[in-house]
């Protein structure tokens, strides 16, 4: 099969996995992975978390941004960038942030300069995803907004620590078919695991 098609097929596959979750396995496994991200000492130590609301059957990411909160984090939130096309800005996000539906149809925070994340300053960026492998490949939504933020991590310009969340169903045991724009994840933590990988930065 073409590599596009293949490409489309995995996420056609997941998101349908992903839609057939009952509300009380989304809850459950949402709480799971929150819990299992709390564990991780760099996020325990960490002060400046980007994250993302979840749509599209995301695995819901409320609670663990409520405890973000009482840990007294300060979390960001993914917005489409006003003018640079596929490109994203991270806006700080508390409970009484004012939100608006973006273009494809997710809330982001009202654009704010003042509350702008310079990307030197992040310490975690937790990552949607669609699919996954055993190598720390990466499929999103298709918009490559994710590819081209993580190329500054890959290249050292930040060392911000990208980490995956997603259902463990979203696990591909075939190797998922990669494009020479695509960056691997060093990290995907599921309700279930925390994964590693080694990645070599350029
Ligand atoms: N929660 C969340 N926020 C996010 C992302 C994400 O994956 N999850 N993104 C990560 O980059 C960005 C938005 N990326 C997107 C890219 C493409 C489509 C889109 O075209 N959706 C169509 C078709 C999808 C398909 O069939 O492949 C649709 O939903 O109809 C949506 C969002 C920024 N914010
Ligand atoms: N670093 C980059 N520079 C320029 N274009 C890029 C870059 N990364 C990805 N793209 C473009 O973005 C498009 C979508 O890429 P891809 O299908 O890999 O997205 P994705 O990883 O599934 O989506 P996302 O990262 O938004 O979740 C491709 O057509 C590709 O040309």
């Amino acid at each position: 099969m073409d590599k596009y098609l293949k490409r489309q097929s995995i996420r056609d596959n997941v998101r349908m996995q992903r839609r057939m979750l009952t509300k009380k396995q989304q809850y459950q496994y949402a709480k799971m992975l929150a819990l299992r991200a709390l564990k991780d000492k760099r996020i325990q130590r960490a002060n400046k978390l980007a994250i993302f609301l979840s749509f599209d059957n995301e695995i819901n990411t409320n609670l663990l941004i409520n405890m973000l909160w009482k840990e007294t984090k300060i979390v960001y939130l993914p917005v489409l960038h006003p003018f640079a096309p596929g490109h994203l800005l991270f806006m700080q996000y508390n409970p009484n942030t004012p939100l608006v539906i973006n273009r494809l149809n997710i809330y982001e925070p009202q654009l704010d300069v003042t509350t702008l994340l310079l990307l030197n300053q992040l310490d975690i960026c937790f990552i949607p995803l669609v699919a996954f492998d055993n190598y720390g490949n990466r499929l999103g939504m298709g918009g490559g907004f994710y590819d081209r933020m993580l190329y500054s991590w890959y290249t050292g310009e930040f060392t911000f620590c990208p980490i995956g969340l997603a259902y463990d169903c979203q696990y591909q045991t075939e190797a998922i078919p990669t494009e020479k724009w695509d960056i691997p994840l060093p990290e995907v933590i599921t309700p279930s695991c925390h994964w590693h990988w080694n990645i070599a930065l350029k």
